[in-house]
């Protein structure tokens, strides 16, 4: 899909590479950490830290979702402050990620660091039609939190 899209920060393109995906088949396009110098996050500190772009993605069927990068989370603690972060298609304004080091140990995050990935999501627009009973009664009904089982 196409996406309009702002540099604001000018080492992108230059000092570091424009967004991208990793692989061809990745989903997510990886985001870095614009910052001035390179920021130590304390254990359970959190920032809003610049990605140094912005987007438009004027269609409201479509989002963007920002997402940790799973070895960032797995093996550094850092994921995101607000778990996953949603773009809305009216924003246009900077991309910022919030970092949240959710590990024991202080985590220095170095400039240009890629430090989170932004992935397209289709998006359904509910119009609600507000019933008193449901025409057909589902197989799983108000069961949930575990209801079917682990095995
Ligand atoms: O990780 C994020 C999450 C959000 N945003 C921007 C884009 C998004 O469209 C806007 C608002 O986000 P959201 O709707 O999740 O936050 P809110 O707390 O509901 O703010 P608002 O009242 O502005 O909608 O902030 C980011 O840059 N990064
Ligand atoms: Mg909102």
């Amino acid at each position: 899909m196409q996406l309009n899209a702002k540099l604001l920060d000018p080492r992108l393109g230059s000092e570091f590479p424009l967004p991208a995906r990793a692989t061809e088949g990745s989903a997510g396009v990886d985001l870095r950490a614009m910052l001035d110098a390179p920021l130590t996050l304390a254990p359970g500190q959190r920032e809003l830290i610049p990605t140094g772009l912005s987007i438009h993605i004027g269609d409201p069927n479509w989002c963007a979702m920002l997402m940790p990068r799973s070895g960032q989370g797995h093996k550094r603690g850092l994921i995101l402050g607000n778990t996953i972060g949603l773009i809305d298609s009216d924003y246009q304004g900077p991309l910022m990620v919030s970092l949240w080091n959710r590990g024991q140990q202080p985590q220095t995050i170095d400039v240009g660091e890629r430090i989170a990935q932004m992935v397209m999501v289709p998006v359904g627009i509910p119009e609600f039609n507000w019933v008193e009973d449901y025409a057909e009664d589902s197989v799983r009904g108000a069961g949930g939190y575990g209801s079917s089982g682990t095995t």
